[in-house]
């Protein structure tokens, strides 16, 4: 597929939280945004999450797992409008871009004979294998959406999925693979701790509305102790496994249920908050995606602890539930035109690498990128 003006790029995110598939349409030609089109989610069932949440940390082949979320993706993008390319994530089971590598399962050309539609898949291999992280791949994205929204000074957005996970933009730059374009890497938690303390304790998934938080204090002790760990100490680029910061639920194992919630709340707040240290100059605002700006709790803490303004993306005239799904979309248009989307400045990586394996209906897969 050449492709010359704009098309339309359907994307999709199964995100580490685990409450779904989110799929979106975006009109880009890879590099500016066009337009926006409809999206729509798929919740997992509660035994399909356990199948899939059993192969987290697992390296190995998953058919069962994987079937699922092939499935899942089908039924839902099956019912949505036809796009001509679909970028499809899969869903992360296993993270350890300094070790064993990056592991999502899902099999791209699977979907492209059901939907018999080209899809772009596999994103993050070939960053991993040139000595990147993998992730964070939204970046080149937010740098779209930074031009898109005619920023004209550094700005920041910050994801607040199960993982937290920010991009630092100057808009100033040309192209998001320029020197100094962009920095970007995981800050530390979002809601993956907060979400395993409510299940363990209280059989709910999250905190909805940050209304336990909200009665609660958080304990300084653990929160010097979270933020000892070395990977504060790390130079960014850095990425994260969902379950690096699990022993984060039991080190709050003798607080009550509000206090406990304070303090996991508290932690994604310190943490943003010693990410800042790393940019270049402190960005104009923090947009604020993903599941986390829904708690208020969660956004009032980050706004006490940042000395700049954090707004949901809304405010942008954004949709903050489906940046991650569009900049599957996005990153799929840059893949099939072989444009980069990762450098060193987002992942680590050697040099800007355009990631990705090209599925077309009826044949066999074939690497386009890396
Ligand atoms: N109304 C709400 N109140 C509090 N928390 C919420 C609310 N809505 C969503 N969340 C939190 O956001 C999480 C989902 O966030 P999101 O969909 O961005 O995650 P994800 O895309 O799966 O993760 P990642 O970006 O790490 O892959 C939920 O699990 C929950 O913790
Ligand atoms: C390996 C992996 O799937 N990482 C995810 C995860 O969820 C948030 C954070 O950790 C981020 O690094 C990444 O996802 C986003 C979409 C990214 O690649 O930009």
């Amino acid at each position: 597929m050449k492709i010359t003006g704009p098309v339309r790029a359907l994307g999709t995110m199964s995100g580490t939280s685990l409450d779904g598939v989110d799929a979106a349409i975006i009109v880009t030609n890879g590099v500016t945004i066009e337009s926006f089109g409809a999206s729509d989610y798929r919740p997992y069932s509660d035994t399909e999450r356990d199948v899939i949440r059993a192969g987290f940390g697992q390296w190995g082949d998953l058919p069962e797992a994987a079937e699922i979320v092939e499935t899942a993706h089908a039924q839902l993008l099956n019912r949505m409008e036809p796009s001509d390319l679909i970028g499809f994530h899969g869903q992360t089971v296993a993270h350890d871009p300094g070790g064993r590598g990056t592991h999502q399962i899902g099999d791209g050309q699977v979907l492209a004979e059901i939907l018999q539609t080209p899809v772009i898949w596999d994103f993050r291999s070939a960053d991993v294998q040139l000595g990147g992280q993998g992730a964070p791949l939204a970046p080149f994205y937010h740098f779209a959406l930074a031009k898109w929204m005619k920023a004209d000074a550094p700005v920041a957005f910050l994801n607040l999925g199960g993982v937290a996970n920010i991009t630092w933009i100057d808009p100033r730059c040309a192209r998001p693979e320029q020197d100094g374009a962009l920095l970007a890497f995981d800050t530390g938690p979002a809601n993956a701790p907060l979400n395993d303390l409510m299940q363990n304790r209280l059989g709910q998934d999250c905190d909805r509305e940050g209304a336990l938080a909200a009665r609660g204090s958080a304990d300084e002790s653990i929160l010097r102790d979270f933020l000892a760990d070395p990977f504060f100490y790390r130079m960014p680029p850095k990425s994260l496994d969902r379950d690096y910061f699990a022993h984060l639920s039991r080190a709050v194992s003798d607080l009550s249920d509000a206090d406990a919630a304070a303090t996991l709340t508290a932690a994604v707040a310190m943490s943003v908050s010693d990410a800042m240290q790393h940019c270049p100059i402190p960005p104009a605002t923090v947009w604020v995606a993903g599941g986390g700006r829904k708690n208020p709790t969660m956004m009032q803490m980050l706004s006490a602890t940042l000395d700049m303004p954090v707004r949901p993306v809304e405010d942008a005239n954004l949709d903050g539930d489906m940046l991650e799904a569009q900049a599957f979309g996005y990153l799929a248009v840059r893949v099939a035109r072989g444009l980069p989307t990762s450098c060193p400045g987002t992942t680590g990586v050697r040099a800007a690498v355009s990631g990705g394996t090209k599925s077309v209906p009826g044949k066999l897969a074939q690497v386009v990128g890396g």
